[in-house]
């Protein structure tokens, strides 16, 4: 069966965000129907969860509460967007997705990985991406293209401590080596285009 659902994950910065548009674009060049779509939101309703989600202001959010937002986000996602599209046998590209979960929730915020990963089977069942783009990064080079980005507002995650970061990212080093099949690990620290191509090659092989 073909590959159609894509996720890219990764710490903060890594341009996940502007390698998907570039994926996009191109595919959509080459005449295939592609929905590009993000999490948390995607959906009207998954998106007034992100506002609650990421308001700088709300410092007193407590970590399940976070997590069970995230999935309740996902849940309404899921079913309204990314289903619908994948049965109409569109190619999906979420920016985000369940292993920003399992690596902020479950690593981060130590709410442990068989926790999260159980209100999400309850929120999406166990349907996983057909394969995830993991941009690994240096946090702290992350953390600067976002500084140097003066128009992006800083949101509640991103303001977390450089610790908490690094937390993300090595719960993210340790998905791709249980996932080996699943998560293609590419060097983000690299320059766009050489980011780019690299991405660019994978979806070419999953795809075809
Ligand atoms: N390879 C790169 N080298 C240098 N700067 C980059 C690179 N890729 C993206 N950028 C810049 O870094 C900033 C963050 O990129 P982007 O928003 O795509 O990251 P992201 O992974 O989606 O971040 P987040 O998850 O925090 O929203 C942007 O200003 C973007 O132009
Ligand atoms: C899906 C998801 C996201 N997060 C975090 C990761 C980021 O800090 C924000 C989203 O901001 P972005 O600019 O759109 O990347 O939310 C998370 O902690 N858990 C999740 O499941």
């Amino acid at each position: 069966m073909s590959k159609l659902f894509f996720t890219f994950e990764g710490p903060e910065g890594a341009g996940k965000t502007t390698i998907l548009k570039m994926v996009v674009s191109k595919l959509q060049e080459e005449g295939k129907k592609v929905v590009a779509t993000r999490e948390p939101g995607g959906s009207i309703i998954a998106e007034k969860i992100r506002q609650v989600i990421l308001d700088p202001s709300h410092l007193e959010m407590d970590p399940k509460t976070e997590a069970l937002l995230y999935a309740a986000a996902r849940s309404q996602h899921f079913v309204e967007k990314i289903k619908p599209s994948l049965d109409e046998g569109s190619i999906v590209l979420c920016d985000r997705f369940l292993d920003s979960s399992l690596a902020y929730q479950g690593i981060g915020r130590g709410l442990g990985i068989d926790a999260v990963k159980s209100i999400n089977e309850f929120a999406i069942g166990n349907r996983l991406p057909d394969a995830t783009i993991l941009f690994d990064i240096d946090p702290q080079v992350g953390l600067d293209r976002i500084a140097a980005h003066s128009e992006r507002e800083v949101n509640r995650l991103d303001a977390e401590s450089l610790a908490f970061h690094q937390k993300v990212h090595q719960a993210y080093l340790q998905l791709a080596d249980k996932y080996p099949t699943r998560i293609y690990k590419i060097d983000a620290n690299k320059p766009q285009e050489e980011v780019f191509q690299s991405v660019w090659k994978i979806m070419i092989q999953l795809l075809n």
